[in-house]
C-alpha cells in the first residue's frame, strides 16, 4: 500500500452538500486534497487517471454551485469521474476501483444517485442532459441538468445533433466543454482547431457584458468574468463562440478550468441568470498537477498501478505481442505491397495499432476523431473510389457506425475492410466496452464476410486475407491483449473464403471454436482427453460464410459437438443452428450444444473471471460436450490442476 497522503478538508466532508457550506478558498483547498487523494488511489488500481485529474476543480466548484443529485451532472464518457466518485459517498471503495466487485471506472446509475446517467461511450451527455430538462420542464422531480463533455467527445456528431436539438428548444441547460486540447491522442480535425482558436482570442476582442450579468458577480472578479460576458446577451462575440451561438447557447468563455476564482463566480452566476442553453468553455490541463502526468504524451490516459514518487507504471512483461500490435505490423506489411491500401481510426490510433502503419506511410492513415460512423462511410467512399480501406474500431465502438456498415458499406457490397479490435470481454473497463455483439450484428448482414482470429499467427492470415479480398465487405475480429505467443512469419497467408480448419482429430465429440477461444478449447480438450474422451478441435475461422461441410463433416463422425464463440448469443453458434436445422440435421445422433455469453452483462474485473461468469472456461466447455455426448461426468481437472 503506499503512502496515504493527508487530505484534511477532503476528511471533513461526507458529501457535495458541505462543499455548499465551504467558503471559496477552503474549496481551492478540498481540490488540492481531492487531487492528492485520486492520485494516491489509482497509483493502486491503475485507471483513466488524466482525465481525471483535470476536471478536479470544476468537480468541485460543480458540486458547490449546484444541487447535486437533484441537479443532474452528468460526465461524457464518464472516465473522468473518479473525482466526483470520492466526493459523493465513494471515497471508502475508490480503491475498488475497476477492480472484480469494485466501483466502476465510469459513471454507473446502479452505483450512486450521483450518477444521474451511465457512459463510457462518448458524446452522449449532452443528449441526455437535454432529456432532464425536459423532464423537468415537464414536472418530474429533477433540477438543473448539466453536461460535461470534453474537446475530443464534442468532435463527435452525436454532440452536434444535441445541441441542435437543445438550441431549438431553449431549455435551461449546461453543458461545460471541458477543453484540455487532448482526445486520449493529441485532437484532430477542425472542430480541435477552433477551439484551439477561442483559446486563443484576447479578451479585448469580446463585447460589452451584459449589465444584469455583470451585477451578480462579485467585484473582484468582475475582470475574470469579463470572458462570460455573453450569458445573458445572446451577443455575437466576433470570431468567440460563434458555431455555439449559431446553434442557440450562451456562450461563456474560455474561462481557466483550474482556478476556482473564475470557476466559482462564472457557474454561479450562470445557473443564477441562464434561461436558455449555455455552453461554458473551460480550459483544463490533462493530467493537471502530478507532474509524470503532465508530461506524458498521453498525459496518463489510461494507466496501470504506479509508483507515486517516480511515476512508473507497474507494466507486466508481456508473454507475446498484443493482437493489435501483429495487426498493426501485419498491415503494414500489406500496406507495403499495396499502395491502394489506406487505414481509418477514430480517435484510437494507439489502441488500434495503426499508427504502426502511420509510421511508415502517415498520408495512409487517417485518424477522424471521435466518429465511428463518419468513419465507416468515410472508408465506404475510399473503397468505391478504388482505394482498399482497412477500418480498425473497437468492436464496443463500431455499434456507433451500425447503420453506416448496413446502408453505406454491406448494401453496397464496397470492399471495407473491418478490422475489429478488442472482440470479447475486455476486462476493467468491463460491460460498455465489451465486444459481445459484432459476430451477430455483421454476420446478418448480406454480403459481409466474418472472420475471427484463434490466434495471433491467424489474425496475419486474416489480415493479408483481407487485403486481396475485392468481392465486398470483410470483416476480421481479434480480443484485447496479448496472444498465445508463437512463432511468426515475415507475412500471413490468403486463406479460403468460407473454409475452417481441423487443429486436431478425435471421434467422441468435437469442439467447434471460432475465434481466440481456441486455446480454451485446447484446454478444454485436454482435460477431455484425461477422461479418455477423444476431441476432435476445429477453428471455424468463417462466421460467415459458414463452411457447412466441415459442419456436417463434424456432425457425422461424432456423439457431440459443440460450437465456442467470445460472442453473444445470436451469433456464430446460432448461424450454426440455423444451417443444420433447415437442412433437418439438428435430429441426428449428434448433439449440437452452442457455447456464447450469457444474455446479461457482466461486470468489470480481470478478463479470465469474467469468462468463468459467462460460463466459458475450459472446464465449463468440457462439462458441455461431456453432458451433450451422455458419456457420464466424471472429475473435470480445474483450469488450475491443468497447468498445459
Ligand atoms: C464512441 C466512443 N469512441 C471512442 C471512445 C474511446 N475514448 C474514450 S475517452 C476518449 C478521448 C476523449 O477525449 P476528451 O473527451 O477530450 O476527454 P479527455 O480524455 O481529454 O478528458 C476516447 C477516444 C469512446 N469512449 N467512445
Ligand atoms: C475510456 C475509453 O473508452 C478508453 O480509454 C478505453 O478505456 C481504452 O481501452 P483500451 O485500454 O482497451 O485501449
Ligand atoms: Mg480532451
Amino acid at each position: 500500500m503506499t503512502n496515504r497522503p493527508s487530505t484534511p478538508f477532503l476528511d471533513s466532508i461526507a458529501g457535495p452538500a458541505d462543499l455548499r457550506r465551504m467558503n471559496d478558498t477552503a474549496l481551492a483547498n478540498l481540490a488540492d486534497d481531492l487531487r492528492a487523494e485520486v492520485i494516491s488511489a489509482v497509483s493502486e488500481t491503475g485507471g483513466h487517471l488524466g482525465s481525471s485529474l483535470g476536471v478536479v476543480e470544476l468537480t468541485v466548484a460543480i458540486h458547490a454551485v449546484f444541487d447535486t443529485p437533484r441537479d443532474k451532472l452528468i460526465f461524457d464518457v464518464g472516465h473522468q469521474c473518479y473525482p466526483h466518485k470520492v466526493l459523493t459517498g465513494r471515497r471508502d471503495r475508490i480503491r475498488t476501483l475497476r477492480q472484480e466487485g469494485g466501483l466502476s471506472g465510469f459513471t454507473k446509475r446502479a452505483e450512486s444517485e450521483f450518477d444521474p446517467f451511465g457512459a463510457a461511450h462518448s458524446s452522449t451527455s449532452i443528449s441526455a442532459a437535454l432529456g432532464f430538462a425536459v423532464g423537468r420542464d415537464l414536472g418530474m422531480p429533477t433540477g438543473d441538468a448539466i453536461a460535461v463533455i470534453g474537446d475530443g467527445s464534442i468532435s463527435a456528431g452525436m454532440a452536434y445533433e444535441a445541441m441542435n436539438n437543445a438550441g431549438s428548444e431553449g431549455r435551461r441547460l449546461f453543458v461545460i466543454l471541458n477543453d484540455n486540447e487532448m482526445s486520449i491522442a493529441p485532437p484532430v480535425g477542425a472542430m480541435s482547431k477552433y477551439l484551439s482558436g477561442l483559446y486563443a482570442s484576447p479578451l479585448g476582442d469580446l463585447h460589452k457584458m451584459a449589465e444584469g450579468f455583470e451585477s451578480v458577480l462579485p467585484g473582484p472578479i468582475r475582470d475574470h468574468a469579463r470572458r462570460a460576458r455573453q450569458l445573458v446577451t445572446g451577443v455575437q462575440s466576433g470570431n468567440a463562440g460563434t458555431l455555439f451561438e449559431s446553434l442557440g447557447f450562451s456562450y461563456i468563455g474560455p474561462i481557466d478550468g483550474h482556478d476556482m476564482t473564475q470557476l466559482l463566480p462564472v457557474l454561479r452566476a450562470a445557473k443564477t441568470r441562464a434561461t436558455g442553453p449555455v455552453l461554458i468553455h473551460v480550459c483544463t490541463k490533462k493530467g493537471k498537477g502530478y507532474a509524470p502526468a503532465e508530461q506524458s504524451a498521453d498525459k496518463y490516459h489510461g494507466v496501470s498501478k504506479f509508483n507515486v514518487a517516480s511515476g512508473e507504471q507497474a507494466k507486466s512483461r508481456p508473454n507475446a505481442p498484443s493482437y493489435t500490435k501483429v495487426f498493426g505490423t501485419a498491415l503494414t506489411v500489406e500496406a507495403q505491397h499495396d499502395p491502394r491500401i489506406v487505414a481509418v481510426t477514430a480517435a484510437m490510433p494507439n489502441g488500434t495499432g495503426v499508427d504502426i502503419m502511420g509510421q511508415r506511410f502517415g498520408s495512409r492513415v487517417f485518424d477522424v476523431g471521435i466518429a465511428e460512423q463518419h468513419g465507416v462511410t468515410f472508408a465506404a467512399g475510399m473503397a468505391a473510389s478504388g482505394l482498399k480501406p482497412f477500418c480498425a474500431i473497437y468492436s464496443t465502438f463500431l455499434q456507433r457506425g451500425y447503420d453506416q456498415i448496413v446502408h453505406d458499406v454491406a448494401l453496397q457490397n464496397l470492399p471495407v475492410r473491418f478490422a475489429i479490435d478488442r472482440a470479447g470481454l475486455v476486462g476493467a473497463d468491463g460491460p460498455t466496452h465489451a465486444g459481445s455483439f459484432d459476430i451477430g450484428y455483421l454476420a446478418a448482414l448480406p454480403n459481409m464476410v466474418v472472420m475471427a482470429a484463434g490466434d495471433e499467427l491467424e489474425l496475419m492470415h486474416m489480415v493479408r486475407t483481407a487485403a486481396a479480398y475485392d468481392a465486398g465487405p470483410i470483416a476480421f475480429r481479434y480480443p484485447r491483449g496479448e496472444g498465445v505467443g508463437m512463432e511468426l512469419p515475415e507475412r500471413g497467408e490468403i486463406i479460403e473464403i468460407g473454409k475452417g480448419r481441423i487443429v486436431q482429430e478425435g471421434s467422441d465429440v468435437a469442439i467447434l471454436s471460432l475465434g481466440a477461444h481456441l486455446d480454451e478449447c485446447r484446454k478444454a480438450a485436454r482435460q477431455l482427453e484425461a477422461q479418455g474422451v477423444s476431441v476432435t478441435i476445429a477453428d471455424a475461422r468463417f462466421a460467415k460464410p459458414l463452411d457447412r461441410a466441415l459442419i456436417r463433416q463434424l456432425l457425422r463422425h461424432h456423439k457431440a459437438l459443440v460450437t465456442v464463440e467470445q460472442g453473444a448469443q445470436g451469433g456464430f453458434g446460432a448461424m450454426v443452428l440455423h444451417d443444420l436445422a433447415n437442412d433437418g440435421l439438428l435430429d441426428g445422433r449428434c448433439q449440437v450444444r452452442t457455447m456464447t455469453l450469457p444474455d446479461r452483462y457482466i461486470d468489470h474485473a480481470a478478463p479470465d473471471v469474467m469468462y468463468a461468469e459467462a460460463g466459458l472456461t475450459a472446464v465449463d466447455i468440457a462439462a458441455t460436450a461431456m453432458q451433450a455426448a451422455n458419456i457420464g461426468l466424471r472429475r473435470v481437472q480445474s483450469p488450475v490442476a491443468d497447468q498445459g
